[in-house]
Parts: structure tokens; C-alpha cells; sequence
């Protein structure tokens, strides 16, 4: 018996590229509706980048496409099996070092290298250390480390680079310039410019309109 589940689908990983169209898409939080009329496409080999200012719902609309919570309506191509999610929270196991961290991802993705993402993310020196004892950046770069050994075409990505130093930003740049050569895909909600040509969405025409003056309409109709 493995010491941890294993997925019951196969990973789709990079043979597979995949498109991503979302139409018409309507999603919410706490129960209200955020955005609505959400639509676009991203191929493989290409980068997306959510811009909009705070609250406009970036974060809702990226755990909306990776299947953690459901769309009010619309439709979205890709499965959640095709993404894979980082967000603030990274999902780190704190006594486990950071190798046996990336194994463990590693196994519950069905991938068995982890060496790229060592490499990739600068870790190789710290992979006998318990997570719990690194820095906030250093987590971080695990965190994101962690999208190499998931094998998933479309990466979803919501704030990144917070707690990354200058260094790790451009190391977390060209990971992700490296993973759309091979024909993944990126979205990626973010402030800053990452260093790598991407188009952009500016989610602000798709507020959802307030149901209050839905309502005050109404009442005069
Ligand atoms: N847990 C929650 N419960 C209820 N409402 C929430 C919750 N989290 C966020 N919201 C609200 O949902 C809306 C969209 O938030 P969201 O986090 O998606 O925006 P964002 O564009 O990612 O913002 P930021 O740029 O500040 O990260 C905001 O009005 C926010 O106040």
C-alpha cells in the first residue's frame, strides 16, 4: 500500500496540450455573485496575465477554473485535472524536508523527477531542511517548485511572486518561460511584470452588476 493516496485518473501532464476557452463564465464568493460574462482563450505555449484592482476577483475566478469551487454559469474546456493550482496557501508538509516534500507531490501527481525542481527553484541546498524552517521566499519557492513535479499542462497561479526576492522572481519568470516553451500554459493573477511576453485580461468590465439594483429595478417595472 502506498503511504498516501494515489489519483484515480492519470495525469494528463505535457503530451497532453491543451486549450483552455472559457465562455460566458458567472462566479462568486460568500455567496455573491463577483464576476460575470467572463470569456477567453489560452493556448498552449501562451501566457495569460488577470490584471483588475483588489476586489475586482481575480482569486475567485482562478478557484473557479481549478475546480475549487463551482461556476454560477458558463462553461470552462478544461478539466481541473489539467490545471495545477498555487495560491497563498501552498500546501506544504512542515516535518517533511524539501525533497521529501517534492517526492511527495511527486507521487501524488504519478511524475518521479523531482531534480528539475530543485534546480529550477535554487532549492538543492536547502533539500534536507524541514519546510517549517524556512523563510516566507524560500517556502514559497517550494510552493511553486511544486507546479514542476504536478506534470499539469495549465498552471493557474494567484499572486506568485508575494515573498519573492528580486533573484527569485526572475527564477520563477524563466520556470515559467521554460514551462510554455514545452507547451504549457500559465494563468496568472499578478501586479508585477514577470519578464516574459503574455497577454493580459483586465477583469474590471466583468464585475457582476450588485443584485440590489437588480431588485430596485423591479420594483418600478
Ligand atoms: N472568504 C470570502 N467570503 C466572502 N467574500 C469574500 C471572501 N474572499 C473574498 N471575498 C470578496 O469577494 C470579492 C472578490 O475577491 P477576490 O479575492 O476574488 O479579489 P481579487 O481580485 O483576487 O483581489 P486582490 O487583488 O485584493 O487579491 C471581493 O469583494 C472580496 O471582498
Amino acid at each position: 500500500m502506498p503511504p498516501f493516496p494515489l489519483p484515480a485518473r492519470p495525469p494528463i501532464g505535457y503530451a497532453k496540450r491543451m486549450d483552455l476557452t472559457v465562455q460566458d463564465l458567472a462566479c462568486a464568493r460568500g455567496g455573491l455573485p463577483v464576476l460575470e460574462g467572463v470569456g477567453f482563450t489560452l493556448r498552449p505555449g501562451r501566457a495569460l496575465m488577470l490584471r483588475g484592482p483588489n476586489g475586482i476577483g481575480k482569486t475567485t475566478l482562478l478557484r473557479t477554473l481549478a475546480g475549487l469551487q463551482p461556476a454560477l454559469s458558463g462553461t470552462i474546456s478544461a478539466p481541473p485535472e489539467a490545471m495545477a493550482y498555487a495560491a497563498h496557501a501552498d500546501g506544504l508538509k512542515p516535518t517533511l524536508s524539501v525533497e521529501e516534500n517534492l517526492r511527495f507531490w511527486a507521487r501524488v501527481f504519478g511524475q518521479r523527477d523531482i531534480a528539475r525542481a530543485l534546480d529550477e527553484f535554487n532549492l538543492a541546498d536547502l533539500a534536507h531542511r524541514p519546510a517549517q524552517n524556512l523563510s516566507a521566499g524560500q517556502k514559497r519557492r517550494l510552493g511553486l517548485a511544486r507546479l514542476l513535479v504536478t506534470g499539469r499542462p495549465i498552471w493557474v497561479l494567484d499572486e506568485p511572486t508575494v515573498s519573492l526576492d528580486t533573484a527569485s522572481v526572475a527564477l520563477f519568470g524563466a520556470a515559467v518561460a521554460h514551462h510554455l516553451r514545452m507547451g504549457g500554459a500559465a494563468l496568472i493573477a499578478t501586479h508585477i511584470h514577470l519578464g516574459f511576453e503574455a497577454e493580459e485580461l483586465d477583469l474590471t468590465p466583468f464585475r457582476a452588476r450588485p443584485r440590489a439594483m437588480d431588485r430596485f429595478d423591479e420594483a418600478f417595472a
